[in-house]
């Protein structure tokens, strides 16, 4: 059986008290980093300063997604101060597979993601130069939105060209993740799963994460 990854998103945390709530998700296998700056989305989070002190702090390994502008300017900073994976959006990279290079150079693994609008196919060649590919299931830049099932095709087609290529990638969807949608994103092929809203939302994180794991587990991708 295929290892499932639940990345719940302090997003939805309360950044007041980030360090309990880290060590309320430390069931986790990784903590997602959100980090916005109000260019290429529409909202505003932290830089470097508060993810190394993230870093510091956390539990388990961070992912940090990065919905910024000039990610060949910034991302390394990230993989510097030790993030376990760096990921960037396809739309903001000048070349995305030099900058994937650059990060695991660094010592992180390297992620691209994809707006639910934003075709895969200039990509579909280069997977091998990934760890990680994020298929956004909402719009990027707010926590609490509907899940997208229209961006399910795009995570069959990648899972089944991964695999043909013979590329272990890690398939990671964000965006309306919970307990109602994830066996739909593990049936196309994601492994590795962001949850914000239904995991701090919950009254125990814990067993919410131990919940997404069993329904992930248990709707595996199967190949056509
Ligand atoms: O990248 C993100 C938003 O752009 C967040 O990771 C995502 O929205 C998580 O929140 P939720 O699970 O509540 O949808
Ligand atoms: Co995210």
């Amino acid at each position: 059986m295929t290892a499932t990854y639940i990345h719940p998103s302090i997003l939805s945390a309360d950044f007041v008290n980030m360090q309990a709530e880290l060590e309320r998700i430390s069931d986790a296998d990784f903590v997602h980093v959100d980090v916005m700056d109000n260019h290429f989305v529409p909202n505003l989070t932290f830089g470097p300063q508060m993810v190394a002190r993230i870093q510091d702090v956390s539990p388990v390994p961070l992912d940090v997604h990065l919905m910024i502008d000039d990610p060949e300017r910034w991302a390394p900073e990230y993989a510097e101060l030790g993030a376990a994976s760096v990921t960037f959006h396809a739309e903001a990279s000048a070349d995305p597979v030099a900058l994937a290079r650059r990060l695991r150079q660094i010592g992180s693994a390297a992620g691209v993601a994809i707006k639910p609008g934003t075709p895969l196919e200039p990509y579909l060649d280069d997977l091998s130069a990934f760890d990680l590919v994020l298929v956004m299931t909402v719009e990027p830049g707010f926590g609490g939105q509907s899940f997208m099932p229209e961006t399910m095709p795009k995570l069959r087609t990648l899972a089944e060209r991964a695999r043909n290529a013979g590329v272990e990638l890690r398939l990671q969807v964000d965006g309306g993740i919970s307990a109602d949608t994830i066996a739909i994103a593990a049936e196309n092929g994601a492994n590795t799963f962001v949850a914000g809203s239904a995991v701090f939302g919950a009254e125990h994180p814990g067993a919410m994460i131990g919940r997404l794991r069993e329904l992930a587990a248990g709707h595996q991708h199967r190949p056509a």
